[in-house]
């Protein structure tokens, strides 16, 4: 890979930009940033030292000096805070239900975009490239990466796999999708795509197909730049 690749991938929740971005990072053999991850991590550090998700002032402190690493590797990202792996713990009904009140803070917003850009950079310098995601990345984290894609699906695609995911009725999905998209919307936009930024729609496509999209969206826009695997050509 001769040229310093970064994929920035937004939209809303459910659309397929963490599980598609993971396999397509593995595909390119380059770094994978799971950013709402890190705003989850956040949120469970909160809860584990008894701080009000809601405390703005109290939460932006407790970010500044939050100790938090990020693992990259498309295979096996990981997440740590003081050397404690929460991969698992950020993904409770705890940590998701007071998720958005952390991520709305400004004050944090300015902390992790920091920190996002320094693991992007890192990335590009390890392994030749980041695929980065989240819901402000091509316009806010990374908006002149090479390649930006607003990933979007239909509310009733998105409702039907996060059901198929938590194995939970569908009507019982629509808070944790629309409803947390409603309250992440009042600090970033990531419904309609920006200048430059390329729409990929996976409301009829499966997995494999997404993935195989957003290849498509990078070869065309870094060209002959990087080795695409040969399904990808
Ligand atoms: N094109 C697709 N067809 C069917 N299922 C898909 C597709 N893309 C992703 N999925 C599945 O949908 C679920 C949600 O995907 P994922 O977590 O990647 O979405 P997301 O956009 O990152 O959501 P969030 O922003 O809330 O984290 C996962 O179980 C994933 O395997
Ligand atoms: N760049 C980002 C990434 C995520 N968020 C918000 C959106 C959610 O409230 C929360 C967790 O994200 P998820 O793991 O569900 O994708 O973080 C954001 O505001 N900006």
């Amino acid at each position: 890979m001769s040229k310093p690749l970064v994929i920035a991938v937004d939209g809303p929740s459910g659309t397929g930009k963490s599980s598609v971005s993971k396999a397509v990072a593995r595909a390119l053999s380059v770094s994978f940033l799971d950013t709402g991850a890190m705003y989850r991590a956040l949120a469970w550090s909160c809860l584990n030292d008894g701080i009000d998700p809601s405390d703005t002032a109290r939460v932006a402190e407790h970010c500044r000096t939050l100790d938090l690493a990020m693992g990259t590797d498309p295979r096996s990202p990981t997440v740590s805070v003081s050397g404690r792996r929460i991969d698992r713990e950020i993904r409770s009904e705890e940590v998701t239900a007071v998720v958005s009140a952390v991520a709305t803070n400004l004050d944090v917003r300015a902390d992790m975009l920091r920190r996002q850009r320094e693991l992007i950079a890192e990335g590009v310098a390890l392994k030749g490239g980041t695929v980065a995601e989240g819901r402000d990345i091509t316009t806010v984290v990374a908006p002149d990466a090479p390649v930006r894609i607003l990933m979007t699906a239909s509310e009733e695609a998105r409702m039907a796999r996060r059901s198929k995911q938590l194995k939970v009725a569908v009507e019982q999905t629509r808070s944790q999708i629309i409803d947390r998209d409603r309250a992440d919307s009042t600090v970033s936009q990531f419904t309609t795509a920006a200048d430059g930024v390329v729409t990929v729609d996976t409301s009829h496509l499966n997995f494999e197909q997404s993935v195989q999209a957003v290849l498509r969206v990078v070869k065309e826009a870094v060209g002959d730049d990087i080795n695409l695997p040969a399904e990808a050509r």
